[in-house]
């Protein structure tokens, strides 16, 4: 059922002469919760600028009322509304076909991404309540860390609500993939745009499971040693900003482009554009852990298949073992917390 607000989004359009929103694209309505942040914003702008959208709403605690009017200056389809506190939160989802959340605090140096869950776990708990009974279709991206245990979060409270559906709820590990595809770029010499390389398991330090050996193209100048500090600057990536930007946050710009990939992703899986894949982390049988991230198939339900991790080297299969711990206990905090919550 269409919401009140795509009603008159798209009564906009047509008065503007846009037949939908790429000319024959079905209407999609995107809401970004968080969208005032650091990563929020620039992910607000390039949603703006896809095609694929027709709505795009800008949820926040605060500040969302400029960052929308600003937006909403671009002369791209999408037609912008901003949305600011917990009473405008309902219209802000109503009708929502994609719901990505960047909200939440971010670190500091010397803080893992653990050290967030104490805020963050009630903040992604409060936003998915609203997600079930306003939106209980959409699919979910969520960005706010720490992934492993705010995507279980939002899996409880979806359960808990009677909406939940694995196939639309998806942690967004894009980042690792970016990253491990810029650094394998330099290191292997070849141009990054041709570049893939899987990334599997989650999204925090050892559990970040870069697949340089099903790196395409293939590169024979690699070393194990080189092999070992790529998987290393992948893992430690997010770090590395953090620190660089010296108690002023994490990744941003890079996330909000990893998002919006993500994003766009998803919009083509629902209009049906075939071999969508992207790696993710979602409700998963690939390994014994009951979250885990790797390629995924995405179609006009969301997840239409979890691709399994194929043949990994010594090292990677290494890896995958040690990284199974940290994981399954991240995954279970989050369980526990909305479970008692
Ligand atoms: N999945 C990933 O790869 C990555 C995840 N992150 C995570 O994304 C999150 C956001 O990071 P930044 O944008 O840099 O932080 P930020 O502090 O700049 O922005 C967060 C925004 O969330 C808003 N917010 C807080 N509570 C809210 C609520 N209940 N409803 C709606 N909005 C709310 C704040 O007002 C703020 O505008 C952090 O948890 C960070 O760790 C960051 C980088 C990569
Ligand atoms: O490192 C952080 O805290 C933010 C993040 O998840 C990333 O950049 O991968």
């Amino acid at each position: 059922m269409r919401s009140s607000l795509l009603r008159s989004a798209s009564q906009h359009l047509r008065r503007r002469g846009y037949a939908s929103a790429a000319g024959g694209q079905p209407e999609r309505k995107v809401a970004i919760l968080g969208a005032a942040g650091g990563i929020g914003q620039p992910l607000a702008l390039l949603m703006k600028l896809n095609p694929l959208v027709s709505s795009l709403s800008l949820y926040d605690i605060a500040a969302t009322p400029g960052v929308a009017a600003d937006v909403s200056h671009i002369n791209s389809p999408a037609l912008v509304k901003g949305f600011v506190g917990d009473d405008q939160l309902g219209e802000a989802l109503e009708g929502a076909d994609l719901v990505i959340i960047p909200a939440g605090v971010p670190r500091k140096p010397g803080m893992t991404r653990d050290d967030l869950f104490k805020i963050n776990a009630g903040i992604v708990k409060g936003l998915c309540t609203a997600i079930s009974k306003y939106c209980p279709n959409a699919l979910v991206n969520m960005i706010s860390n720490p992934v492993n245990s705010t995507v279980p979060i939002a899996a409880e409270v979806f359960k808990k609500a009677g909406t939940y559906d694995e196939k639309k709820l998806f942690g967004v590990t894009t980042l690792d993939v970016v990253r491990a595809k810029t650094f394998y770029a330099g290191k292997a010499n070849v141009p990054v745009t041709g570049v893939n390389v899987p990334v599997v398991g989650g999204h925090a330090g050892i559990t970040i499971l870069p697949l340089f050996s099903q790196a395409t193209p293939s590169s024979n100048a690699l070393s194990h040693e080189d092999l070992k500090a790529l998987t290393k600057r992948t893992q430690d990536g997010g770090t590395e900003v953090v620190e660089a930007k010296a108690g002023k946050g994490s990744a941003t710009l890079s996330m909000a482009y990893a998002g919006a990939v993500f994003g766009d992703a998803c919009l083509k899986g629902l209009n049906g554009v075939p071999d969508i894949i992207e790696c993710s982390f979602v409700q998963s049988t690939v390994t014994d852990l009951p979250f885990f991230a790797s390629k995924v198939r995405l179609g006009k339900n969301g997840v239409e298949e979890v691709i399994g991790l194929g043949e990994l080297s010594a090292f990677e299969k290494e890896g995958l073992e040690s990284l199974k711990g940290e994981l399954m206990s991240s995954i279970e905090k989050g369980i526990k917390f909305a479970q008692e919550n």
